[in-house]
């Protein structure tokens, strides 16, 4: 049990902390004393499973004692350095990503090293544009690409992009002046079971297999002119967003960019470091993209970092130029120590294979639910990372209409992803997803069985609930 004044923490948090997603008078404080591998522990003790990895960002497990006594042994000699300075960590950091990680594949060339995924997309944005000299970047529906100014200019959650509203209130929101979506389109986002474009994956593929929302998207950037343009960027699994694409849609985005002589953008921010089963989420498909933003699971949270990888070519006309971005904490050494373990410790467990193995056990046991339960539409995913479509009825009617395209102003306790995060939470699993009808499993890589059979039967005690109201409402 904690010893520390629990709830003078509390009340300073509710009078001193600015606070998202709620209003003051919404907001209580969810007090965590400690945590450890895949829990969450309160203050009087209680572990919660944590089955949203905090943000999909723990890859290694809380506390991990590699990581954490890398970060000790680096505090002897550390200090802070800012970016002008070579250290050990920082080399050997972007040594073990493009050598160990990238090498086999041959055609990442250099990282750069920030703090946050936000600065990594902004960073890949900045590169993109000037190594192009144009000055359009594409993006999908629902991307979430983050939350600076030119990361949220690609970034399409509305909720996200809709500055703010009054709780409940049937106001207007008010949206941000000023934002920079101008100088991005927006293609469809490749979410199959409720297509924008009113195709499903049956019906969308043209005679050479070509998808309806890649061939918008082609026809968007011709009637734009190609030579505008200076990247697609996506993420290769949507995470915030929660769509997972068919297998055809990476390769022929692909494919669309080379013809059209424009990079690729993946965002690998949540699906890198082993999340998919793979080192990287665009690896599934056999193809590469010309730059990545990562960083979440380059760390794993133990100190914040991010990165971003670019080709060799690309590396080598930066190398010629001068440029300048500042991010005062750019690879921290400190930060580095913790990314070097992280690795180490992500390589010698073989995290990636066991996030493999682990996604086909929640795989099998997702589709045994599926067969239990009438609200799950479809199931989609790889890894330690899943998504859960959740409906009223066999017609497939949201419980959410606006669905994706949700503003603050819903009554966000209505939500079924809160609901069955609510009854989850009683049977101590952390459980739910940012979009109003799409659940998100993730875990840390190395979970154990037990806590995938824990958290899979407090989702089915869920889904009885959530079924037992539509029963009760019809
Ligand atoms: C693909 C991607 N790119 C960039 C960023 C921005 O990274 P940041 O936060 O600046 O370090 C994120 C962050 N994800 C947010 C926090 C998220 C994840 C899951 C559900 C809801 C929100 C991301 O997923």
């Amino acid at each position: 049990m904690s010893k520390m004044n629990w709830s003078q923490v509390e009340e300073w948090d509710k009078k001193y902390i600015m606070r998202t997603f709620a209003t003051q008078d919404e907001y209580t404080p969810f007090p965590i004393e400690s945590a450890e591998g895949d829990y969450l522990i309160t203050p009087d003790g209680t572990r919660i499973l944590d089955f949203f990895n905090q943000l999909y960002c723990v890859n290694a497990g809380q506390r991990n004692e590699k990581i954490n006594n890398a970060i000790k042994e680096a505090l002897d000699r550390y200090g802070f350095v800012w970016d002008a300075y070579a250290t050990d960590y920082k080399s050997k950091a972007a040594k073990m990503i493009i050598e160990d990680i990238l090498g086999e594949e041959g055609w990442a060339g250099k990282v750069r090293f920030v703090s946050t995924g936000s600065e990594a997309v902004e960073t890949a944005l900045l590169i993109a544009r000037v190594y192009t000299n144009r000055p359009i970047i594409v993006t999908r529906e629902f991307a979430y690409h983050g939350w600076t100014r030119g990361s949220n200019a690609a970034t399409r959650i509305r909720a996200n992009n809709c500055g703010i509203a009054e709780a409940n209130a049937e106001t207007t929101v008010r949206q941000v002046p000023g934002t920079l979506t101008g100088s991005v389109l927006t293609a469809p986002s490749p979410n199959c079971m409720r297509c924008s474009l009113g195709h499903n994956y049956e019906t969308c593929k043209d005679a050479d297999g070509e998808l309806a929302c890649v061939k918008y998207t082609k026809r968007m950037i011709e009637n734009y002119g190609k030579d505008r343009v200076a990247a697609v960027i996506t993420e290769v699994v949507q995470g915030a967003g929660a769509v997972h694409p068919p297998e055809e849609y990476v390769p022929q985005i692909r494919k669309l960019t080379k013809d059209m002589g424009i990079l690729w953008i993946a965002d690998e921010v949540l699906t890198g470091f082993g999340r998919t089963g793979k080192w990287f989420a665009y690896q599934h498909y056999g193809v590469h993209p010309d730059i990545i933003t990562t960083a979440k699971g380059l760390s794993s949270s133990s100190i914040p970092a991010g990165a971003v990888i670019v080709s060799k070519e690309i590396a080598d006309f930066m190398d010629q130029h001068r440029w300048e971005t500042i991010s005062t904490y750019a690879g921290h050494p400190v930060a580095m120590a913790a990314v070097c373990a992280n690795l180490e410790y992500i390589i010698e467990e073989d995290l990636v294979e066991k996030a493999r193995k682990t996604g086909a056990y929640m795989q099998e046991k997702l589709y045994a639910l599926k067969a239990k339960h009438p609200s799950i539409a479809k199931i989609s995913g790889n890894g330690v990372l899943w998504l859960v479509e959740i409906v009223k009825d066999e017609k497939l009617t949201p419980f959410i209409e606006s669905d994706r395209n949700f503003s603050h102003q819903a009554d966000l306790k209505s939500f079924p992803t809160k609901i069955i995060g609510r009854k989850t939470l009683e049977k101590g699993v952390l459980m739910g997803g940012a979009m109003p009808n799409t659940l998100r499993l993730g875990a840390s890589l190395n979970v154990s069985r037990e806590d995938v059979d824990k958290a899979m039967d407090a989702l089915d005690y869920a889904l009885t609930y959530i079924e037992s109201q539509v029963l009760q409402e019809s």
